[in-house]
């Protein structure tokens, strides 16, 4: 398989007393959906103006398709949705999708790209009347007029309700099998998780596979036993004094990768009710480490 991106050894900071990228090397195969995950502020958008030239990184090497990120071939192949920005307020949508078509020498099929973000309904609306998931689908179509192989979407499904982000993820597993590349940021490892093969995660200016992060593997899979029960925390916690504990009300919830013993202890010294045991997500253990501060 080649690889779409390569980024190598990239540094850069807003500020030089700042470093928001340091050391950051990543390849990102051809014809997959990457996801990039990261608290606010990360360099998450950062990291992708970089991968479209936008932004110049201090130091480092950045290859897209094998050229110069700012190169007229990389522009010709590569199609960008990025955060919500603003376009002409009264031109409809379907000439817009005309407009920036007409900027591509091999443009996609317009009734293509209509109905692959699904704006059949909104042709004639002006952007001024369209609602935050429905601008979404327009930008999205924007990003995919040129026939791109490589698209970037940065918080795509933000402002969709449920329905229109799984018209989205439709959208974008279709890409998938068109054999493009997919490179897109969320909060929501939920998005990620399905939509995506490879999940990264940009925290302390590196980029790190998700499954890769040690504290994650630490904290996963991991079982999670619930319960709720009348004594007070203390108690329990003289008796279980090893055991990772939080308590909200009556209700605990154990942390552990031996449950059995515990579950023993639990069913003989305590009155315990409402007893659940069950692995531990791939998302309660990113939010975890996200609530921890670790990333
Ligand atoms: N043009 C700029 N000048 C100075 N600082 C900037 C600029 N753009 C972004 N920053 C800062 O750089 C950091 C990274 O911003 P960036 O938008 O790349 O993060 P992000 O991971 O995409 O965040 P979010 O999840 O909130 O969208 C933030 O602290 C931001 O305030």
């Amino acid at each position: 398989m080649n690889s779409a991106i390569d980024l190598s050894n990239i540094n850069f900071g807003y500020r030089d007393s700042n470093p928001l990228l340091a050391g950051l090397n990543l390849t990102l195969q051809q014809g997959q959906v990457h996801a990039i995950l990261g608290q606010n502020g990360a360099g998450k958008t950062t990291l992708i103006n970089i991968m479209l030239g936008r932004i110049k990184p201090t130091s480092g090497q950045v290859r897209v398709l094998g050229h110069p990120p700012d190169s007229l071939f990389c522009r010709q192949r590569v199609g960008a949705m990025m955060q919500l920005g603003g376009l002409p307020l009264h031109i409809k949508v379907r000439e817009f999708i005309e407009l920036f078509s007409s900027y591509h020498q091999h443009p996609t099929p317009l009734d293509d790209i209509i109905s692959l973000c699904q704006l059949e309904g909104f042709l004639q609306q002006t952007f001024d009347t369209l609602s935050g998931g429905q601008k979404q689908r327009l930008f999205m179509a924007i990003a995919m007029v040129g026939d791109p192989d490589i698209i970037f979407l940065d918080e795509p499904s933000v402002g969709m309700d449920v329905e229109s982000r799984q018209q989205l993820w439709q959208a974008i597993l279709a890409l998938k099998q068109q054999n493009k590349t997919v490179l897109l940021t969320t909060h929501y490892l939920h998005e990620a998780e399905t939509l995506a093969d490879e999940l990264l995660v940009l925290r302390e200016g590196k980029c790190t596979n998700l499954t890769d992060i040690p504290e994650l593997a630490n904290i996963y899979p991991r079982a999670q036993i619930k319960f709720t029960c009348d004594l007070p925390e203390v108690t329990l916690l003289d008796a279980l004094p090893m055991v990772n504990l939080s308590v909200e009300g009556n209700k605990f919830t154990i942390l552990t990768n031996e449950p059995n013993p515990i579950l023993q202890r639990l069913l003989t010294q305590f009155d315990v009710h409402n007893l659940q045991v069950a692995p531990m997500s791939l998302e309660e253990a990113y939010l975890s480490l996200m609530n921890n501060g670790n990333a």
